[in-house]
């Protein structure tokens, strides 16, 4: 066997000197050199033992199970090793059906994890990464980004990716459908990287996770968490009812989406039957037990006459309803400035943080299609008076407990040029890509927030929508709730017991 080392760098060939044929033109190699056979043996052995301690390392728990036995059984015979097998597994199937959940978090979704770290990811990383660009070669060698760790969610996979130096996330953003198609997942979105900290609080060790410079994390999303649609939440108790969060639906990790409602508005942007209406009417049903201890009020303003109009009697009695095309709704917004005018007047100098009280209950104004207001309205005056009220609530009714909610089919400017008066903006289902950003921030598509992809069957992708929260850059997939006909009956029922209105029956 010949062992040879050579030098391949450009400008380090040297001119091969056996020729025959005197008036060739000189050739050029790499230089050779040979090494002595021993010190190759002994460089290749030091590689497989080093190799050999690090998946020992990596696989130290199964590793050390499996000498246990190993020795236990060449120590006392097969069958005790063989009786503890068989206890281990009594006991973890009897942990699986007693404690489902910490039996998920603690066994079931690690050695997923690991399995699909060996049989998805690192099967398919190189050539998956190869091919959509990701890989870089120097000298002829290929360096990659490497996978530091993977976390498996019910619905998603998570992969903390250490990129190359001098890579960036846009670098994948771009090639995310790639990666999608490569590892077979139905998309992927690429998060800002994080580490753990360690810190003391109080005496005790907790972990936090930082940003951290030169990573990412790639979501796998396996299937669609939010495919089914959610029925309406039960109603709460009114001390359980957080203006800084009410619950209205899900995030796509489970979790509860909470919109907050307490010092900002919401403009909520989707294209027609895209589930606005379940936005409005989940959030209405949150603050359902505020409004009947009379610490909370919704002014509804209903243009279109449709979605509101189911809940007349609860508005009127408890706060105010309008129409009325012909002036009606924009004197309401008119007045709600006014007593927000007089509120901050009063509040001036005293109240810092506001609090809702049965004198100065939180309102909220609901506007169910904010562009006939401001764009569609035939009369000039009154979009211009809708406007301004509309400015000045949004522009200052955050910190004396007004919150504008919003709705909107068309997220274009010219339409809405209020827009960016909502601190908290919702992308449903809209019909440009564009309008995504419009919507959300530049850059929010590019970072996942596909609304203009939400499928338009109503039973999968209504109320299906994107947010941005306050503490990350990186779009939320949410879904509402659906309050149905017959949910906001009953809500109307429970609110105004006496209500004779054909609606209310
Ligand atoms: N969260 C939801 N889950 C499941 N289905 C929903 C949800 N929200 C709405 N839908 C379904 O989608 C249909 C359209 O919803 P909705 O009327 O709220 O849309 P919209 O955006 O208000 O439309 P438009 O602007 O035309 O009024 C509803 O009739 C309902 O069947």
């Amino acid at each position: 066997m010949a062992w040879e080392f050579r030098k391949t760098g450009p400008g380090e060939n040297v001119a091969v000197e056996a020729q025959t044929d005197p008036f060739a033109a000189p050739k050029w190699a790499p230089p050779v050199w040979h090494m002595p056979e021993f010190l190759v043996l002994a460089v290749n052995v030091v590689r497989v033992l080093v190799r050999v301690a690090v998946v020992l390392i990596r696989n130290i728990v199964p590793v050390s199970a499996a000498s246990a036995l190993a020795w236990l059984g060449h120590r006392f015979g097969w069958q005790l090793p063989a009786a503890l097998v068989v206890l281990v597994l009594l006991a973890v199937g009897a942990w699986a059906v007693i404690d489902r959940p910490s039996f998920v978090r603690c066994i079931g979704r690690p050695v997923r994890a690991r399995w699909r770290l060996v049989r998805v990811y690192r099967r398919d990383w190189q050539p998956v990464l190869t091919t959509a660009g990701l890989s870089r070669t120097h000298k002829r060698r290929e360096y990659l980004p490497s996978i530091v760790r993977v976390c498996c969610g019910p619905t998603c996979d998570r992969v903390l990716v250490r990129m190359l130096k001098g890579q960036a996330p846009d670098a994948w953003e771009k090639v995310a459908p790639n990666l999608a198609h490569g590892f077979g997942a139905q998309l992927v979105r690429v998060r800002q990287g994080t580490a753990n900290r360690w810190y003391w609080d109080a005496g005790v060790l907790r972990v936090r996770q930082v940003p951290k410079p030169g990573r990412i994390w790639l979501e796998f999303v396996r299937k669609d968490a939010l495919a089914v649609p959610m029925p309406a939440l039960p109603l709460l108790e009114a001390s359980e009812v957080d203006l800084r969060g009410v619950v209205i639906g899900r995030q796509e990790d489970g979790s509860p989406w909470r919109l907050r409602l307490l010092g900002t508005h919401v403009l909520i942007a989707g294209a027609t039957g895209a589930g606005k209406g379940s936005i409005i009417w989940s959030t209405v049903r949150a603050l359902l037990p505020l409004i009947l201890a009379g610490l909370v009020e919704v002014w509804a303003v209903d243009p279109k006459r449709m979605e509101l109009s189911f809940g007349r009697a609860l508005f009127e009695r408890y706060g105010r309803y309008c129409d009325d095309p012909t002036g009606g709704m924009v004197k309401l917004l008119e007045d709600a400035a006014t007593d927000m005018n007089e509120r901050a007047a009063e509040f001036a100098g005293v109240v810092r943080s506001f609090t809702p009280s049965h004198r100065h209950p939180f309102r909220v104004v609901i506007v169910d299609e904010l562009a006939f207001l401001t764009a569609y309205c035939p009369e000039r005056d009154l979009r211009k008076r809708a406007e301004a009220a509309l400015a000045v609530l949004t522009s200052q009714g955050r910190s004396v407990g007004y919150c504008v909610i919003g709705a909107q089919q068309d997220a274009r400017k010219e339409v809405n040029n209020l827009r960016n008066l909502f601190p908290d903006r919702i992308a449903l289902r809209l019909d440009e890509s564009e309008q995504v950003d419009m919507v959300l921030g530049d850059g929010a598509r590019d970072r996942g927030a596909l609304a203009d992809q939400i499928s338009p069957v109503p039973a999968i992708g209504a109320g299906v929508g994107f947010v941005r929260l306050e503490t990350s850059p990186d779009p939320i997939r949410v879904r509402a709730a659906f309050v149905d006909d017959h949910d906001i009956r009953h809500m109307v029922t429970l609110a105004v017991p006496d209500d004779s209105t054909p609606d209310a029956a």
